[in-house]
């Protein structure tokens, strides 16, 4: 279980401070998988690196399983590190050793004996599905096979707690799903807790139970990914689900709907048009499956303006859905979109962005060149 209060980290350099992290709770209950969302700079990898104390936070605590790190000094911080397995997204392999070899190296750096190791390396890649490769170089092997053994690494002390910096941010769509396959699965298997960043919303959807929308240091959403998705506003549902924006009209109301597990098997469109004898008009909609249930979003638009409407919002609402209103436009206000409309070609209706589609880091060192894994190689610290 990992749980921060209250984090806080300032930069200071040249005369200049920059809250990275400003005030952040976060609990994430054993066995469960946690991804905070953002763009570039929201202090993601700051929140990150201060859970394992590569960075260490001006205010707050980090605890694991119920210990104070901030609390423990020399060996035992040491051993409380490398319950803390880390990934990143370019990998830090060794470039000079095997496969083998990079597995091996938090094993040395811990103390293991030669033959424990040899045993422990063998069970590490046979669980990422690397044995064929234990002799290759990473040059040699390719980059979802890269993170197979950063994975591998990372599990060698036999963490409890796993931190994922942007793990699949450099790799294809196929090999990222793969590799988020085989954290959930590592995740199940071994009940492991993982809190990962990421600014990509697929995998939030893939693999978190909960996550949080993270920017300038502070978190502006957060629970369980379900229970996000279904809340009237959400960041998170706007950009799992980008549905083109809309301007209502006066006279009509537009409501967006989101709907999670069962609800999805109700006609409630058909029976909402039925029961108040309506014309409902389906402006947009999407439905995806988010953590192995369906949920989904739908734009609709009723005829008359809301307060004409309240029974009907009622119904939807009763029907368990999350229902949230669009405010309607004026008349003046309507005349002028009428124009811009027009004037844009094509009504220019492209989709929302997502929250978090830009922040892509620029592609840095290959492997080799960062080194070891912080978390396991205690004492190293990581550059960036
Ligand atoms: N070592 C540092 N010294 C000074 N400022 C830093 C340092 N590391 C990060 N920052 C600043 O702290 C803020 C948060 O950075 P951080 O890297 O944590 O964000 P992020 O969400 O992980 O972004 P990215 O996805 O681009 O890595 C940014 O304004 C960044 O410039």
């Amino acid at each position: 279980m990992i749980q921060i209060e209250k984090l806080r980290k300032v930069y200071r350099a040249r005369g200049r401070e920059v809250t990275a992290v400003d005030g952040v709770d976060l609990t994430v209950p054993e066995g469960e998988i946690f991804g905070v969302l953002g763009r570039s700079g929201a202090g993601k990898s700051t929140l990150l690196r201060c859970v394992n104390l590569l960075e260490r936070p001006d205010e707050g605590r980090v605890l694991i399983d119920g210990r104070d790190l901030l609390a423990l000094r020399g060996a035992e911080l040491r051993r409380a590190r490398q319950g803390i397995g880390m990934i990143h997204q370019h990998f830090g392999l060794l470039g000079s050793r095997t496969v083998a070899g990079n597995v091996a190296f938090p094993l040395e750096v811990m103390g293991v004996p030669r033959a424990e190791r040899r045993h422990r390396v063998a069970e590490l890649l046979e669980l990422v599905g690397l044995t064929e490769h234990a002799r290759a170089h990473p040059a040699r092997i390719s980059g979802g096979q890269k993170q197979r053994v950063g994975i591998a690494r990372a599990l060698a002390g036999r963490p409890k707690v796993l931190l994922s910096d942007e793990a699949t941010s450099a790799l294809d769509p196929e090999t990222t799903a793969s590799i988020l396959e085989l954290l959930r699965d590592l995740n199940r298997r071994l009940g492991l807790t993982v809190l990962l960043i990421t600014h990509e919303m697929d995998v939030v959807k893939r693999i978190c139970d909960s996550a949080a929308v993270m920017r300038d240091g502070r978190f502006t959403e957060s629970g369980p990914v379900t229970g996000l998705l279904a809340r009237p506003g959400s960041e998170l549902a706007r950009g799992l689900f980008p549905l083109p924006p809309v301007t209502p009209r006066a006279g009509s109301t537009v409501v967006e709907v989101t709907f999670v597990g069962g609800v999805t098997d109700q006609p409630f469109v058909s029976a909402l048009a039925r029961k108040y004898s309506l014309d409902v008009n389906i402006l947009g909609g999407a439905v995806e499956t988010v953590g192995g249930g369906r949920v989904g979003r739908l734009q609709l638009e009723l005829p008359g303006d809301p307060s004409a409407n309240a029974a009907q919002l009622a119904f939807l609402r009763d029907a368990g859905l999350a229902v949230e209103v669009k405010t309607p436009i004026t008349d003046t206000e309507a005349s002028a979109a009428d124009a811009d409309t027009s004037a844009a070609e094509g009504g220019a209706r492209g989709p929302e962005r997502g929250s978090g589609a830009d922040g892509a880091d620029g592609a840095d060192g290959a492997d080799g060149a960062d080194g070891a894994d912080g978390a396991v190689a205690a004492g190293e610290e990581e550059t960036r």
